[in-house]
C-alpha cells in the first residue's frame, strides 16, 4: 500500500478549519493572538502639523538669512499648543511632538538659533522651508484600514492599534486541545519511573507548543496501553470542550498501540492513517463530528515533528490566521546526501548563516526518532522529498527552522 504524501495529508487535515469564535480583548491581552476583524483608524497620526524637533518654529521668509533677529512670541510644548498666528519677525518657542502653530512654515532647530533674551532669538544657520515638520496623518488618516483580519499580534501591531485609539480587539477564540499520553511505561516529570518505565515528556512539550500556537492544551494525563481506558480519555476529552484530541504514543502497529481501535469506538470517521514521513510514519487524523483528532505516534522526535507540521497549521487555521505554515526556507547543504526512499524525511541539522546567500544546512549524523537531545540544539528540519536522488554539498534544498 502506498503510504499519503505529507501534503495531502495536511490538506486533509486542514481542510475546513476555519475559525472558531471571536472574543474580545484588552490590547494588554492581544499579543499573539490573531485579529478577527479589520481595524481602521479612528483618528488621524499625528491629528495636527507637528513638530520633529526641539527648536523655534518660524515663518519661512523670516530664517533664510543668517544674522536675522526674531521676536519670541510664546510657547508650543506637546500637550499645550501656542494658540496664536505667527506674524511676521516672530518666533515660537517648540517642542518636539507639539503642534506647529498656524503660519509657522518651519523649525529652526536650536542648534542652529541663538538666543539673544528672553523675548529675542537669532537665526546662526538658515533653514529652508517645511523643515523638520511632521504633516498631518503623516504616519496615517482617520478611516484609513490598518490591519486586517487574520494577522497574528505581534508587538508592533499591538502599539499600531493602541496609536488608532482601540483600547480593546476583536480577536479569534483559542482552540482548546485536549492531550492524552498513552502507555503503561510512562510516568509523569517529577514521578519516579519504575524500572522498565520511562517519564513521559511529550505532554509538556505539546502544550508548550500549543500555547504558542495560541492553543490552550489540557492534559488529561496518562493512560494504560487498554481500548477500554483509551475510549474513556477521549470520551472525557469529548466532554472537556475540546476542539482538538491529540493523543501521544500508541498510533503504531504493534499488539500495545490501541489508539485507533479506542478511535472507532468512540466512532471517529478515519481520515489517514499512515503517511510518508520520517518520522511520524504512523500519524492518525480523523473527525468526530465537529472535532478533529489526532494520533501522533509516541517518539518524541516524531511526536513533535508531526505537531510541527500538522497540529501548529490547524490551531493557526483555526484562528483565522491567513499564513498557517509551516514556512519553508531556502538553504545550501553543507555535506553529501544519500538518495532518498518513499517517506519524505526531516532531518534533525545545524545552521550556519551566510553573509551571502542562503544558509548552510549540516545535518546530524544520528537520527533516531527517540532522541530529544539532538532535537534540542537542532536549528533546523532539512526536508528531503520522498525519492529524491543523493545530492551534493552545495546544492539547494528547504529547511523549516525550528
Ligand atoms: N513493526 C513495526 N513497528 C513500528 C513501526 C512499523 O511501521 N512497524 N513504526 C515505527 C514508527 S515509525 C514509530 S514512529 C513508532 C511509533 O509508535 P507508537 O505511536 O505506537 O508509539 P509507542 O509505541 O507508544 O511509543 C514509541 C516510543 O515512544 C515512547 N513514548 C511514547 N509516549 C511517550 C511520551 N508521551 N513521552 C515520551 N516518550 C514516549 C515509548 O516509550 C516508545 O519508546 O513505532 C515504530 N514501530
Ligand atoms: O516514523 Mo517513526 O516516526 O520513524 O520514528
Amino acid at each position: 500500500m502506498s503510504l499519503l504524501p505529507v501534503a495531502h495529508a495536511r490538506a486533509r487535515v486542514l481542510d475546513g478549519a476555519d475559525r472558531l469564535g471571536i472574543e474580545t480583548v484588552s490590547l494588554a491581552d492581544a499579543g499573539g493572538r490573531v485579529l478577527a476583524a479589520d481595524l481602521a483608524a479612528t483618528r488621524s497620526q499625528p491629528p495636527f502639523p507637528a513638530s520633529a524637533m526641539d527648536g523655534y518654529a518660524v515663518r519661512a521668509d523670516d530664517a533664510r538669512v543668517a544674522g536675522a533677529r526674531l521676536r519670541v512670541a510664546g510657547v508650543s510644548a506637546a500637550g499645550r499648543r501656542y494658540p496664536g498666528t505667527l506674524a511676521p519677525g516672530e518666533a515660537v518657542r517648540i517642542f518636539t511632538g507639539a503642534p506647529v502653530p498656524e503660519g509657522a512654515e518651519t523649525i529652526l532647530i536650536q542648534e542652529n538659533a541663538e538666543r539673544i533674551d528672553e523675548e529675542t532669538v537669532e537665526v546662526a544657520v538658515p533653514v529652508e522651508p517645511g523643515r523638520h515638520i511632521r504633516a498631518a496623518g503623516l504616519d496615517f488618516e482617520e478611516g484609513q484600514p490598518l490591519l486586517t483580519a487574520g494577522t497574528r499580534l505581534g508587538v508592533r501591531h499591538i502599539a499600531l492599534a493602541a496609536a488608532m485609539n482601540h483600547p480593546e480587539l476583536p480577536v479569534a477564540r483559542r482552540p482548546r486541545v485536549a492531550l492524552i499520553a498513552t502507555g503503561d511505561e510512562l510516568v509523569p516529570p517529577g514521578a519516579v519511573p519504575g524500572p522498565d518505565q520511562i517519564v513521559a515528556s511529550n505532554t509538556p512539550a505539546l502544550a508548550a507548543m500549543i500555547a504558542a500556537a495560541g492553543g490552550e492544551p489540557l492534559d488529561l494525563g496518562i493512560v494504560p496501553d487498554a481500548r477500554e481506558a483509551t475510549a474513556d480519555a477521549l470520551a472525557r476529552a469529548r466532554a472537556s470542550g475540546a476542539d482538538v484530541i491529540v493523543t501521544l504514543g500508541g498510533a503504531s502497529v504493534g499488539e500495545h498501540d490501541l489508539v485507533k481501535q479506542a478511535f472507532g469506538d468512540v466512532g471517529m470517521e478515519l481520515g489517514f492513517w499512515k503517511i510518508a514521513m520520517r518520522p511520524g510514519k504512523p500519524l492518525i487524523f480523523g473527525r468526530l463530528s465537529d472535532l478533529r483528532v489526532l494520533g501522533l505516534p509516541g517518539n518524541p522526535v516524531s511526536s513533535l515533528v508531526c505537531a510541527l507540521l500538522f497540529l501548529t497549521p490547524l490551531l493557526r487555521a483555526l484562528q483565522g490566521d491567513t499564513d498557517p505554515g509551516p514556512w519553508f526556507e531556502p538553504a545550501v547543504l553543507a555535506s553529501d546526501m544519500p538518495a532518498n526512499g518513499d517517506r519524505e524525511d526531516y532531518v534533525r541539522a545545524r545552521v550556519a548563516e551566510s553573509p551571502t546567500g542562503p544558509p548552510l544546512v549540516e545535518p546530524f549524523s544520528v537520527q533516531d526518532s527517540s532522541m530529544l537531545s539532538t532535537l534540542a540544539v537542532a536549528k533546523a528540519l532539512l526536508v528531503r522529498p520522498a525519492h529524491a536522488p543523493d545530492a551534493r554539498a552545495g546544492e539547494t534544498c528547504r529547511i523549516i527552522r525550528l
